[in-house]
């Protein structure tokens, strides 16, 4: 690993955050290219199984954001997550899950957690525990930029299925690059003036976060016999 110091004298976008995804790679290419996602742009994918395990993804989402909230340094930086919080993840987004699984004919509770939903669970329940706003947003920040990577790449006509069509649409468009944004913005901003150590520690988080957003993509191209990649 090539330290932020180091890496911003030679790097033609030298902030923070491109430091962290350039520093995630191959993982995170393999995610906003992953043949799941791809999948989902064409409206192929078989979208149940995925869906049922990223319910439980969004809950314990919801409870970081909740956490980013409160552990934010200013009440600039609150409002945006907050905003986010009430009028999308909780709102749109949980009008859509409970519409989608409906109509694949789930249920909202799962049977079972994939081995790579309870390990991600688990990385949002440290950082939320943790309480350092900096490894907070490392961990919402993979999960929306890459998610605004491979929804980005669709292009019209999307597919008729709403499922497909409207979870790309959760992900893409002005206000959710701008949410992306105002993220990378607060990594960009806090990550400089971190001391070298907790720099390092919240790479180690967003490179985990990365890693378990390839393997939650693998989990849902396996259950639905898609290449893992
Ligand atoms: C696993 C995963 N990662 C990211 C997202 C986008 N919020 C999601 N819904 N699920």
């Amino acid at each position: 690993m090539i330290p932020f110091a180091q890496w911003r004298t030679t790097a033609s976008d030298p902030v923070f955050s491109e430091w962290l995804r350039s520093s995630s790679e191959p993982d995170w290419t393999a995610v906003v290219t992953h043949p799941f996602a791809a999948a989902i742009i064409r409206g192929e994918a078989d979208m149940r199984h995925y869906l049922v395990q990223d319910f439980q993804f969004v809950d314990a989402f919801t409870a970081l954001l909740g956490a980013a909230v409160a552990c934010a340094d200013s009440f600039e930086a609150r409002v945006p997550i907050g905003r986010f919080l009430g009028l999308t993840v909780t709102d749109t987004e949980r009008g859509y899950f409970h519409r989608a699984l409906a109509a694949l004919g789930a249920d909202l509770v799962p049977e079972m957690l994939e081995p790579v939903t309870v390990d991600f669970r688990a990385l949002m329940d440290e950082a939320r525990a943790g309480r350092r706003y900096a490894l907070i947003i490392a961990v919402l920040c993979v999960a929306e930029w890459t998610y605004l990577g491979w929804a980005s790449r669709a292009r019209d006509p999307l597919p008729e299925n709403f499922v497909h069509r409207e979870w790309i649409g959760l992900h893409d468009g002005p206000g959710f690059r701008a949410w992306v944004d105002f993220l990378r913005g607060e990594l960009d901003r806090l990550g400089p003036h971190l001391p070298d150590a907790e720099q390092s520690r919240v790479l180690d988080v967003f490179q985990r976060a990365t890693h378990l957003e390839r393997r939650f993509f693998d989990m849902a191209a396996e259950a639905s016999a898609l290449p893992r990649e």
